[in-house]
């Protein structure tokens, strides 16, 4: 691998971008940006959140149009108008927002995009055999209804490498990925280089840029700030060079007295049949979260994680009385909001659509999760909404998770991903739940904003809340969590104290070494 570009003998930029600039209303999100792409090399587009990244690929690709600026393809200048005027040139794109219809099939959601008339047979086997000699593999047949954000993610990565592009765009694509899918993404994108194609990559996640990028591109407000070669440089010498300055560290001080504090969530035998052939049964799953701990669960994408938070939050009913309790409270059949009602607070792992009603303004989207919870100070005696008090609120979470945006009020499409992000769970703490059950809370997220994330959820717990937290991130569990237990199967191991877990005993449980939890047959519904 070594730290060359391959394809040097051959110099000629594949693309080659000149004063690229995109202005929302009074915000400049790309500022006249430079940036060239040889033939066979790995670029890393690097910034924080907000800095203007998914904007530019966004350009690139069709799906915005420039303000100003020139793009040039092996050397002639393009007007790239459409994503088909993209594809047509051969640029490929995995988006961080999946842009999959959950009703129909992986196969048939392919065939829709490439709009070429082949059957539906040949596009399955097309794709099947390519996802299997890539090392992602996929069932085409499978209802993305029913897969994992992983799983979707592979999907959307096929579909792409179906158009044999020169150039591909990821946008963020390890964030949903354990290490090992990573690692075979990885593979996958060295090899793709080998063959001489460019792969312009966007990621959060400093170590994988390090090892996988010949050169990075450095985004800060909108502006180019600088080129470097990431082999040559430390995770934090990047994240400042992202940032402007140092990333502080989490701070985890052990928890005191947890086991003689009241449980605040608790779930017991909680088995649920899958409602789908496709998804995970759950099975007699039992835990309990003290007042003032912080208990992360791990696994392998797919393995229950998202049937098990849909049974804790209420949007999936379980009505076995005991299995889940909140507060000491028998909620299982109550909804997402009677279990709001009692203290909780959830953040699930799809942030548009799930986390918020996409083109609804910030301060609509605080109103329609928190009317219940914060009737009071929402709501006047008439019903009327206290617009002010909403607004105030909404400002009041921007400010605290340094939410940057492009207008005061904007609508939650228009924040970038990570910004998105930061408001949700922004949105939750603000209201310092007794119990707050997080799926991935900094997925696509800056260092810089993921470490004030995760040092909020460690200080919510300490000030006296359980803290539940989902999460594909190893290192982000290692980060946060006095205890770890493994989802596999359905099934989930015992907790295991922060002080005895390491990466190998975690990983172990997660490839589904012994649970502690017998095994049982649910049929499906
Ligand atoms: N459609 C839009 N309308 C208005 N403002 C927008 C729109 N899309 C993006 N922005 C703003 O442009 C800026 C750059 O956003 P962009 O999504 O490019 O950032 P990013 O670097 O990709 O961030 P992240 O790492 O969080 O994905 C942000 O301040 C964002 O709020």
């Amino acid at each position: 691998m070594g730290g060359t570009v391959s394809g040097q003998e051959d110099a000629a930029n594949l693309l080659e971008v000149r004063g690229l600039t995109k202005i929302f209303g009074s915000l400049t999100a790309c500022d006249h940006i430079n940036l060239e792409i040889a033939k066979g090399e790995i670029h890393a587009l690097l910034g924080e959140n907000g800095a203007g990244k998914s904007t530019l690929v966004k350009m690139l690709f069709g799906s915005l149009e420039p303000y100003s600026g020139e793009i040039f393809w092996n050397g002639e200048p393009v007007r790239i108008t459409s994503p088909g005027v993209a594809k047509k040139l051969g640029i490929g794109m995995v988006f961080q927002h999946f842009s999959l219809f959950e009703a129909l099939t992986a196969a048939e959601n392919i065939a829709l995009s490439l709009d070429d008339g082949s059957p539906i047979s040949s596009i399955a086997a097309k794709a099947r055999a390519l996802s299997y000699s890539y090392g992602l593999p996929l069932d085409p047949n499978s209802l993305v209804g029913d897969l994992s954000v992983g799983e979707r993610q592979r999907i959307e990565i096929i579909r792409c490498l179906l158009q044999t592009p020169q150039l591909i765009i990821l946008d963020e694509p390890t964030s949903v990925l354990t290490p090992q899918e990573a690692d075979k993404l990885f593979e996958t994108l060295l090899r793709l280089r080998d063959e001489g194609k460019s792969i312009l990559y966007i990621s959060h996640r400093l170590e994988e840029v390090k090892r996988i990028c010949d050169r990075a591109t450095v985004l800060r407000h909108g502006k180019v700030v600088g080129h470097c070669n990431p082999r040559e440089e430390t995770a934090s010498s990047l994240a400042r060079m992202m940032v402007g300055n140092e990333v502080q560290a989490v701070v985890r001080e052990p928890a005191k007295g947890i086991e003689q504090a009241p449980v605040l969530l608790e779930v017991r035998n909680l088995s649920r049949k899958p409602a789908t052939p496709f998804s995970i049964p759950l099975r007699d799953i039992s835990l309990s979260v003290r007042a003032g701990e912080v208990i992360g669960i791990a696994g392998v994408a797919g393995n229950g994680q998202g049937e098990f938070f849909e049974s804790i939050s209420g949007e999936v009913r379980q009505h076995e009385r005991g299995s889940v309790r909140i507060r000491g409270k028998d909620a299982g059949d109550l909804s997402i909001t009677g279990r709001r009602l009692l203290g909780a607070a959830f953040v699930p792992e799809e942030r548009l659509g799930h986390g918020t009603a996409s083109n609804m303004k910030l301060s609509e989207n605080l109103l329609l999760t928190r009317h219940a919870t914060d009737g009071k100070a929402f709501v006047g005696s008439g019903g009327s909404v206290k617009a002010g008090a909403v607004y105030a609120a909404a400002q009041r979470i921007i400010k605290e998770m340094d939410v940057r945006k492009s207008a005061p009020d904007p609508e939650a499409s228009a924040l970038s991903g990570g910004n998105l992000q930061k408001f949700i769970v922004g949105r939750e703490l603000d209201r310092n739940p007794a119990v707050m059950v997080v799926n991935q809370p900094t997925w696509g997220v800056d260092a810089g904003a993921a470490a004030h994330i995760r040092q909020a959820l460690i200080e919510l717990a300490r000030r006296g809340s359980a803290v539940l937290i989902i999460s594909q991130d190893l290192d982000e569990l290692f980060e946060v969590s006095d205890s770890i237990a493994v989802m596999h199967n359905g099934t989930l191991s015992q907790p295991m104290p922060i002080a005895e877990a390491s990466f190998e005993k975690i990983g172990l449980l997660m490839g589904g070494a012994e649970t502690g939890h017998q095994e049982q047959t649910l049929e499906t519904a």
